[in-house]
């Protein structure tokens, strides 16, 4: 880790855009990228592979302070995610293993145990990081916060087409439903829940393509650093 490297947290509720937002922005500035979403799902389909109930926290704890995990990047800059030797990439995207990524990330000797694991990918010559606690809890002294919010509705129907045109069968209500519940326990749970922080840019991506948001937080980011 880089203690003086620039960080650029982008926070916000599933399906907000901040995961397309953050990868465009890093490669616009030739940064490094972490998905802190990933590392939660990683965890969960560790649990679901394990067997182990992901709201137990003596059992999922072991699990996070020692998941074998890698992320290979290619000369694309496309990400490879291997568990236990397995390409998993795909895999932990499902709605399913987000909400148990969701269950297990409520408990906080979880979230301490991955902490230092995030805090890793701060490197030069900067690094964009997207999650639900990044700027407040992981890298609270980031010199640009962003925290990148869509109408539930919106969400659910971006969702929507993404998956469907992965081929999957899905239902909008189904999905309006598991973005509700998902963001139902990611805002109310007790530790590091889904909030802005104080220093942070709101930002509303209901009625705008992802071209005007990552525009309106380059030009953002450019003025604050
Ligand atoms: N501003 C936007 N306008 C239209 N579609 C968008 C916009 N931002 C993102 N999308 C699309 O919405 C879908 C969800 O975006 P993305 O995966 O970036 O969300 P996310 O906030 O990272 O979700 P999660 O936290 O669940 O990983 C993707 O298909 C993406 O291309
Ligand atoms: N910094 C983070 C990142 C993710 N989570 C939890 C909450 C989400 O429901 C789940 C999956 O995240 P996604 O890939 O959809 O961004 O992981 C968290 O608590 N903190």
């Amino acid at each position: 880790m880089q203690q003086d490297a620039a960080v650029i947290t982008i926070d916000g509720p599933s399906g907000s855009g901040k995961g397309t937002l953050s990868r465009l922005l890093a490669q616009k500035l030739g940064w490094h990228f972490l998905d802190s979403g990933a590392i939660y799902r990683v965890l969960a389909l560790a649990a679901i592979h394990h067997q182990i109930d992901p709201e137990d926290e003596d059992a999922v704890q072991p699990l996070a302070a020692h998941l074998d995990v890698q992320f290979d990047t290619d000369e694309d800059g496309d990400v490879k995610i291997i568990l236990e030797g397995e390409n998993v990439s795909s895999t932990i995207r499902t709605e399913e293993v987000g909400a148990v990524a969701s269950k297990v990330a409520a408990l906080p000797r979880v979230r301490e145990a991955l902490l230092r694991r995030q805090r890793a990918f701060r490197e030069a010559p900067g690094l964009v990081a997207d999650g639900r606690d990044m700027g407040t809890v992981v890298f609270p002294q980031a010199k640009v916060k962003i925290f990148l919010t869509a109408s539930a509705e919106v969400r659910a129907e971006r969702r929507f087409l993404q998956l469907k045109n992965k081929g999957f069968d899905v239902k909008i209500g189904d999905l309006l439903h598991d973005i509700q519940a998902r963001d139902e326990r990611d805002t109310n749970r007790a530790t590091a829940p889904l909030v802005a922080a104080e220093d942070a840019l709101m930002l509303d991506s209901s009625d705008k393509d992802i071209t005007q948001v990552l525009d309106e937080v380059y030009q953002y980011a450019k003025s604050k650093l």
